[in-house]
């Protein structure tokens, strides 16, 4: 510890400190991906009540999947810390930047989703409980430590993980999973694809350098691509499914409809861009993001009127 001129100085230091450490342990938690997460996880109770369930209820089904995500969130980082080192994207990240331990991020993962099993047994329902720590399972275990370094299907088979939101939300509503929910989780399935190939397409030196075999390393940006309208395709008609379930109105409808048709040209668009140049692959990125929360809205509102 070095010398202070001054309490006023020491004090000044450890509030630094405290700051810098609270900042890197809020950063291993993927906190804007969590806002999705948690959004998705919202309208799915909501539909599934057909307004906004009780307070009790609400919050802790929040919080559960805020600290079960945050802490998979948190070994996702502690498992990949030599691989983001070596990513221009990641390289800044809390573990790489040398500004939290390796052990201490672990330590914080671990009792993160204890915690989450702890809350949504003791407070929603065991079911979400088990829900939590399957989708803790799968981003953590399926897809960090075992696929995302070994098959450029990584994304299509372990994205299923980021897919639990609205099955553990539906859940802490009814104390069971329904066809609705099955759908919800089919859509975000369907959804992560497309929105992650979009960005790994203009990545991919990226993640050539730490040896991962993304799509468009493995094989190639034609092939993403395509991947890509197919999977907007299936998205469209998975979303349209959840009208014929009788909890949305025609509304959900049409405007699924017409969300979808334009992710898909948006994938389409890509295809006629040279494999050099990433205009439509970073518009079809930045859509994927707002896609997701206007379809969900539109599940609430339709659900409510
Ligand atoms: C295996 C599945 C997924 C992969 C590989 C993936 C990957 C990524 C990557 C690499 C970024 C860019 C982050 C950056 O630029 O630093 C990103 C952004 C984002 N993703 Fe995904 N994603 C996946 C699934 C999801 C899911 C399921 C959600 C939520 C439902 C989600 C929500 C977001 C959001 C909100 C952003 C923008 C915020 C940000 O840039 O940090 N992603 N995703
Ligand atoms: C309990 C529960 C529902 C858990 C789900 C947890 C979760 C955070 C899912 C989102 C999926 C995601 C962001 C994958 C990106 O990982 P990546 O390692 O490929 O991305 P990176 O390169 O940015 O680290």
């Amino acid at each position: 510890m070095p010398a202070f001129e001054s309490e006023g100085t020491r004090n000044l230091y450890w509030i630094q400190k405290v700051y810098r450490a609270a900042q890197a342990y809020y950063e291993v938690t993927k906190p804007r991906i969590q806002i999705m997460l948690l959004f998705t996880e919202l309208c799915a109770m909501m539909v599934a009540h057909r307004g906004l369930p009780e307070f009790r209820i609400t919050s802790a089904a929040l919080l559960g999947l805020a600290l079960s995500s945050g802490g998979s969130a948190a070994l996702n980082m502690w498992y990949d810390r030599d691989i983001d080192a070596m990513m221009e994207r990641t390289h800044k990240r809390p573990l790489p930047s040398g500004s939290i331990t390796a052990l201490e991020v672990l330590l914080f993962g671990l009792s993160l989703i204890s915690l989450a099993f702890l809350v949504l047994y003791v407070w929603v329902n065991p079911l979400t409980a088990i829900l939590a720590m399957l989708g803790a399972f799968y981003y953590v275990v399926i897809y960090t430590m075992w696929l995302k370094r070994r098959t450029p299907q990584n994304i299509v088979i372990g994205g299923g993980a980021g897919a639990f939101p609205p099955l553990i939300g539906w859940a802490a509503v009814t104390g069971h999973i329904e066809l609705p929910a099955l759908i919800m989780f089919a859509v975000i399935f369907m959804w992560t694809p497309p929105h992650f190939w979009s960005l790994a397409l203009y990545r991919s030196d990226d993640y050539a350098r730490a040896g991962i075999p993304m799509m468009p390393v493995a094989r190639g940006a034609r092939k993403t691509k395509k991947q890509s309208v197919l999977y907007a395709i299936c998205l469209l008609l998975t979303s349209s499914l959840l009208y014929f379930t009788h909890t949305v109105s025609a509304l959900y409808l049409v405007i699924a409809g017409a969300v979808g048709l334009l992710f898909i040209t948006l994938t389409i668009f890509t295809l006629f861009e040279s494999d050099t140049t990433f205009v439509w692959a970073k518009r079809t990125f930045a859509y994927s993001l707002l896609y997701l929360p206007l379809l969900f809205i539109f599940m609430i509102v339709s659900a409510a009127i």
